[in-house]
C-alpha cells in the first residue's frame, strides 16, 4: 500500500536545548510524522533526521549547527523564494511537510522583553491532498483528498477538492467501495488506524492510486465526527445538507480532523457535500479504468488516454470538469440527455461556440485562485485572476443573447451555467473594485507592494511620492556632497546601515583630519571602503523607510480587505468558476463531435446495445496519424436476447482486432453516459450500470499475485457483480494457464455470463472451440475479425463479421513480428504435426464441457451424526454422559 513515508526516531530533547531549539522540538512534536520546515529569517532550516532525508532526497548540502547531547547537530536550508519547488519534490518523493513559520516581527518579539525570540508555529502541514499552489498541482487534474469509513456494514467516501472548495459524499456497499473511490482518483485517501489493518478495505485502498494516511480511530466516532464538520461548515446540524448515513459522517469527520491539523485552523471555503449514492454513476472498477484506458494509460500517463485523445478545452478548469464527466459517467437517462442536448445545442452553433471559446481562452483559473485567497495563501496575481474571470463572465453572459424564440433557447444545463454567470450585486462591487484598484499585471506576491493602482487610495500615492521625491534628494545629494567635499562619494544603500556615502579608503582618510565641524560622520570601515553619513541623509533615510512603511502598510491592508472579501464571497465565485468550466467542457465536447463526425446516441432504459460503424477514437487517432483508414464496425447485443444475441464470441487471429473492437465498444458506453456524443454512425444504449473490462490481465508481482491469480480476482468480481443491466467485456479469460484449464474457464465464465448475470458480453478468445455455445445456449452469437491470406502474406482487414474464425494465424503473426525464419518455418512444421494428432488425441466432445451435468449426490450422513442428534445432554446423568461418549468413540473408528 502507498503509505506516507515515516521518518527514523530523533533524539529526544533534553533540557538545556537553546529557546530557539526549544521552538524547534516543540513544532517536532506537534508533527512528528513531517518535515519540519523551520523559519529563521529568509532560510528554512530543517535539523536532525529531518536535514538528512531533505538533503538526500533535495541534494541540498548538509552542514551542522551547535550541538546536542555532545553531538552535531545536523542542519539543511532552502531559501524562502525557493519554498515551492522543494516542496514539490518532496511531495512526490512521498514526504509531508510541516511549514513552521515565525508568526510575529522582531519588533514585536523585543516588546516582551530585549531576550525575547520571536514567536514560531506550525502554519500548514502540506500534503499530496491538500495542495493549493499552481506550481505543485496539474493544472488539467483535480487533486484530491478522500476518506473512507466504515459503519454497521455501509461504507462511506468523502471526497474534497480544496483548490475548488467541493465536496462529495457517497454512500455504498462495502463490495462497492473501490469502485467507489477510484472513480475519484484521490492523491491522498484518510482511513482509521483500525481500517488500515482490515483486509476488506485492503483492495480499495490500493485501487485507489492515493497515499493512504491512517488516523486515530476515536476521530471517526460518529458522536465526534459530526462535531468536527458541523464546526468545519459553522452550522449547529447537519440536517439541512441531507440525511447522512453513520458512515458518511464518519468520513466527513476523518476530512474535516485532517484539515482542522494540516490547515492550522484556517478552514477554506467548503461547498456543502454534495450527496450521491453510487446509485447515480456507471460503476466502473479500478481493473476496468486501467483496461479502457480512461483518464490514464496503463502507464499512468494522460497522454494516449481516452480523455487526452477527445479533450479540447481551453481552460484548465474546463479540462477538469471535462475528467470529472469522464471518470464518472452517469447512470439516469434524463441526466444523461440533459448533457447531450447541451453538446448538441453549442454544436449547431458555431459562430457562437467559437466566441464563447475564444472568449474562456483568456480566462484565468478562478477556482484555484478563489481556494488560495479563502486559505490565506494567495497574492494580487490570484485578485486579477478573479477579475478577469468575472470580466469574461460578463462577455460570456452577453453572448447568450436570449433569443424569445422557445425552440431555440438553450437548454436547461445551458441555462443552469447562465443563471450562475450572472454576477450578484456584491460580486460586481468586487469586480469594479479590482477593476479600479489592482495594477494590470500584480505581483506574485503582496509582501513587496506594488499593486495597487495609482489613484485608488490618495494616502498611499502621498506615502509613495514622498519615497519617490526623498529617494530624488538622496541621488542630488551625492552629487553635492562630492562637489563640496571634493571626495568621490557614492550613495549606497544596505538593510543594516539604511543610506550612506561611500568612498575608498584613500579618498576617505582627508576626511577623518577634519574637526568636528566636518559635515560627515564616520559609520563603517572595511577592508578597502570607509562608510559615512550625514544628518541630512539620515534624515532623509528616516523618512524614506517610513514613508515605505507606510506605504506597504497601506498596500498590505489594501489587500487583505480584498482577500476577506474574496472569503466572504467564496460560493458564488466558485459557482461562475464552475459555469465557466462547465460551459468549457460542453463546447470542448461539441469542437470534437464535430473534428472527428461523432453522433448523438440514443440513451434510454432498454437493454439494448446497438451501435453501427462504431470507431475506437484512441486507436483511429493513431491509425490515421500513420496514414492508415480506421475501420468501423457495428456491434449489437441485447440483455433480453430478442432483437440479437446477449453474448457474443468474438474470435479471430491474433493482431486482427478483437481488443480494439471490443475496449471502442465499452468506451462507446463511457462516453454516451458522459454525455459526450460517440463516434459511430448510430447508437442506441440501455442505459448500463456496471461497465467491466478485463484485457489480458498483467503481473502484480508486487502483491504477490501472479498473472493468472490476478485475472481470476477480477473474473470473480464480474460474476459476483454483474447484471443484466451491466456491460461486460471479457479478453482472452483463461489464458494464464494451461490450455485445457483455460479451456474450461473461459467456457464456464461465459455460461455463467450468458444464464447467471444476464449481462450484455463480449467475449474475445482463441479458444474457437466456445464458438459451439451458439448452438448450445440460447442468446449467443458469433462474430469474428476478418484476415485473409494472399500470396502466402497475412493481411487484416479488422472487419467483424458474424460466424465464427477457423484458425489463428498465430505463426504468420510471429512471422510478421521478425522472429527469424528458422524458427517460423519450424513452428510451422510443428503446427501441421499438432493438428494431425489433435483428432487422434482427444475429442473435444469427450471433455465434461459437453457432458450434462450429474444432479449431486445427497450427502452421505454419518452415523456418529445421527448418534449426536440422538443424544439429549439435559437428560443424562454424569455416568450415562461418560457411556455415550465412549460410545461415541467406537463409533468414530
Ligand atoms: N478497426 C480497425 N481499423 C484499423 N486498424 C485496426 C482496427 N482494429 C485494430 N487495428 C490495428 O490492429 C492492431 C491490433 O489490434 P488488436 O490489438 O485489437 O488485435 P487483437 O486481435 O486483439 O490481437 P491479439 O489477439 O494479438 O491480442 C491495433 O493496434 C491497430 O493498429
Amino acid at each position: 500500500m502507498n503509505a506516507p513515508l515515516s521518518h527514523p526516531p530523533q533524539p529526544a530533547p533534553t533540557e538545556g536545548v537553546t529557546p530557539v531549539m526549544a521552538q524547534f522540538w516543540a513544532a517536532k512534536a506537534e508533527q512528528p510524522d513531517a518535515i519540519v520546515f523551520f523559519r529563521m529569517g529568509d532560510f528554512y532550516e530543517l535539523f536532525f533526521t529531518d536535514a538528512e532525508v531533505a538533503s538526500a532526497v533535495l541534494g541540498i548540502t548538509l552542514t551542522k549547527r551547535g550541538r546536542h547531547q555532545g553531538e552535531d547537530i545536523p542542519m539543511a536550508g532552502v531559501p524562502v523564494h525557493a519554498l515551492e519547488g522543494y516542496l514539490a519534490r518532496l511531495i512526490r518523493a512521498g514526504h509531508r511537510v510541516a511549514i513552521c513559520e515565525q508568526i510575529e516581527t522582531p519588533a514585536e518579539a523585543r516588546k516582551r522583553g530585549s531576550k525575547s525570540i520571536v514567536a514560531r508555529g506550525i502554519v500548514r502541514v502540506v500534503t499530496p491532498g491538500t495542495l493549493t499552489e499552481d506550481s505543485l498541482l496539474d493544472a488539467r487534474g483535480a487533486n484530491r483528498l478522500a476518506a473512507v469509513c466504515v459503519r454497521k456494514g455501509r461504507a462511506a467516501v468523502a471526497v474534497v477538492e480544496l483548490s475548488a472548495g467541493v465536496v462529495d459524499s457517497v454512500a455504498c456497499d462495502l463490495a462497492d467501495l473501490g469502485t467507489t473511490l477510484a472513480a475519484f482518483r484521490p492523491s491522498e485517501v484518510l482511513v482509521t488506524d483500525k481500517g488500515f489493518g482490515d483486509p476488506d478495505l485492503k483492495t480499495a485502498l490500493e485501487g485507489s492510486g492515493g497515499v493512504v494516511q491512517a488516523m486515530a480511530s476515536a476521530v471517526a466516532e460518529p458522536g465526534a465526527a459530526r462535531e468536527r464538520v458541523q464546526r468545519l461548515y459553522g452550522v449547529a446540524s447537519l440536517d439541512g445538507f441531507g440525511a447522512f448515513e453513520e458512515a458518511e459522517v464518519c468520513a466527513l469527520g476523518l476530512v474535516a480532523a485532517y484539515l482542522e491539523t494540516t490547515q492550522a485552523g484556517r478552514v477554506p471555503a467548503l461547498s456543502p457535500p454534495r450527496r450521491s449514492g453510487e446509485s447515480g454513476f456507471l460503476a466502473i472498477d479500478p481493473a476496468t479504468r486501467l483496461s479502457l484506458e480512461i483518464d490514464r494509460t496503463q502507464r499512468g500517463e494522460r497522454e494516449g488516454s481516452l480523455l487526452a485523445c477527445i479533450d479540447r478545452t481551453v481552460t484548465s478548469g474546463g479540462a477538469r470538469a471535462l475528467a470529472e464527466r469522464i471518470s464518472r459517467p452517469l447512470r439516469d437517462p434524463v441526466a444523461i440527455n440533459a448533457g447531450l442536448d447541451a453538446v448538441e445545442w453549442l454544436l449547431e452553433r458555431r459562430d457562437l461556440r467559437r466566441d464563447l471559446r475564444d472568449g474562456l481562452k483568456a480566462s484565468a483559473d478562478v477556482a484555484r485562485a478563489v481556494s488560495r485567497l479563502a486559505l490565506g495563501r494567495g497574492g494580487p496575481r490570484d485578485l486579477a485572476a478573479i477579475r478577469s474571470g468575472l470580466t469574461i463572465a460578463e462577455g460570456i453572459a452577453g453572448l447568450f443573447t436570449l433569443s424569445p424564440d422557445p425552440l431555440n433557447a438553450p437548454p436547461a444545463r445551458i441555462m443552469g451555467c447562465l443563471d450562475r454567470l450572472t454576477l450578484s450585486p456584491e460580486v460586481s462591487r468586487l469586480m469594479l473594485a479590482l477593476a479600479e484598484g489592482l495594477v494590470d499585471e500584480p505581483p506574485h506576491l503582496a509582501r513587496d507592494g506594488g499593486f495597487v493602482r495609482p489613484g485608488f487610495r490618495p494616502e498611499l500615492d502621498e506615502a509613495l511620492r514622498l519615497r519617490d521625491d526623498s529617494r530624488r534628494v538622496v541621488a542630488d545629494l551625492e552629487a553635492r556632497a562630492v562637489r563640496e567635499s571634493g571626495v568621490p562619494f557614492k550613495i549606497k544603500h544596505n538593510a543594516v546601515l539604511g543610506y550612506f556615502l561611500e568612498t575608498t579608503a584613500k579618498h576617505a582618510e582627508p576626511l577623518f583630519r577634519v574637526g568636528p565641524e566636518s559635515p560627515f560622520i564616520h559609520r563603517q570601515t572595511l577592508a578597502a571602503q570607509v562608510r559615512f553619513t550625514t544628518v541630512e541623509l539620515s534624515e532623509l533615510d528616516a523618512k524614506i523607510s517610513q514613508a515605505g512603511h507606510r506605504a506597504l502598510a497601506m498596500e498590505g491592508e489594501t489587500f487583505e480587505t480584498w482577500r476577506q472579501e474574496v472569503q466572504r464571497l467564496a460560493r458564488p465565485l466558485q459557482a461562475v468558476a464552475d459555469a465557466l468550466a462547465e460551459l468549457d467542457a460542453t463546447a470542448a465536447l461539441s469542437e470534437w463531435a464535430e473534428e472527428t463526425g461523432a453522433v448523438r446516441p440514443v440513451v434510454d432504459g432498454s437493454l439494448v446495445f446497438d451501435v453501427q460503424a462504431g470507431r475506437h477514437p484512441v486507436v483511429e487517432a493513431a491509425v490515421r496519424k500513420a496514414g492508415d483508414p480506421f475501420t468501423p464496425n457495428d456491434c449489437r447485443t441485447d440483455g433480453e436476447g430478442q432483437g440479437c444475441a446477449r453474448l457474443s464470441i468474438v474470435t479471430g487471429p491474433n493482431m486482427a482486432g478483437k481488443s480494439t473492437f471490443l475496449r471502442q465498444n465499452a468506451l462507446l458506453v463511457v462516453l454516451a453516459q458522459a454525455g459526450a456524443f460517440v463516434p459511430a454512425r448510430a447508437m442506441r444504449l440501455g442505459v448500463v450500470d456496471r461497465l467491466f473490462s478485463r484485457v489480458g490481465a498483467g503481473d502484480d508481482l508486487a502483491r504477490g499475485r501472479s498473472t493468472f491469480m490476478m485475472e481470476m480476482v477480477e473474473t470473480a468480481a464480474i460474476l459476483t457483480q454483474a447484471t443484466p443491466h451491466s456491460f461486460v467485456v471479457l479478453d482472452e479469460i483463461g489464458r494464464g494457464t494451461a490450455t485445457y484449464d483455460g479451456l474450461a474457464i473461459a467456457w464456464a465464465c461465459a455460461e455463467a455470463l450468458h444464464d447467471v448475470n444476464r449481462a450484455r458480453t463480449l467475449f474475445a478468445t482463441h479458444y474457437h472451440e466456445l464458438a459451439r455455445l451458439e448452438q448450445r445456449l440460447d442468446h449467443v452469437c458469433n462474430l469474428s475479425m476478418k484476415a485473409r491470406e494472399w500470396n502466402g502474406e497475412l493481411v487484416f482487414l479488422h472487419e467483424a463479421t458474424s460466424g465464427a474464425a477457423d484458425r489463428s494465424y498465430g505463426v504468420q503473426v510471429a512471422k510478421l513480428a521478425g522472429v527469424p525464419p528458422a524458427v517460423v518455418a519450424r513452428a510451422r512444421a510443428v503446427l501441421e504435426r499438432l493438428e494431425t494428432d489433435k483428432a487422434a488425441h482427444v475429442r473435444l466432445d469427450d471433455l465434461p464441457l459437453f457432458a450434462l451435468m450429474e444432479p449431486p449426490a445427497p450427502p452421505i450422513r454419518s452415523a456418529v451424526i445421527e448418534a449426536v442428534e440422538a443424544l439429549d445432554p439435559d437428560a443424562l446423568s454424569p455416568r450415562e454422559a461418560l457411556e455415550a461418549l465412549y460410545r461415541l468413540k467406537a463409533l468414530a473408528k
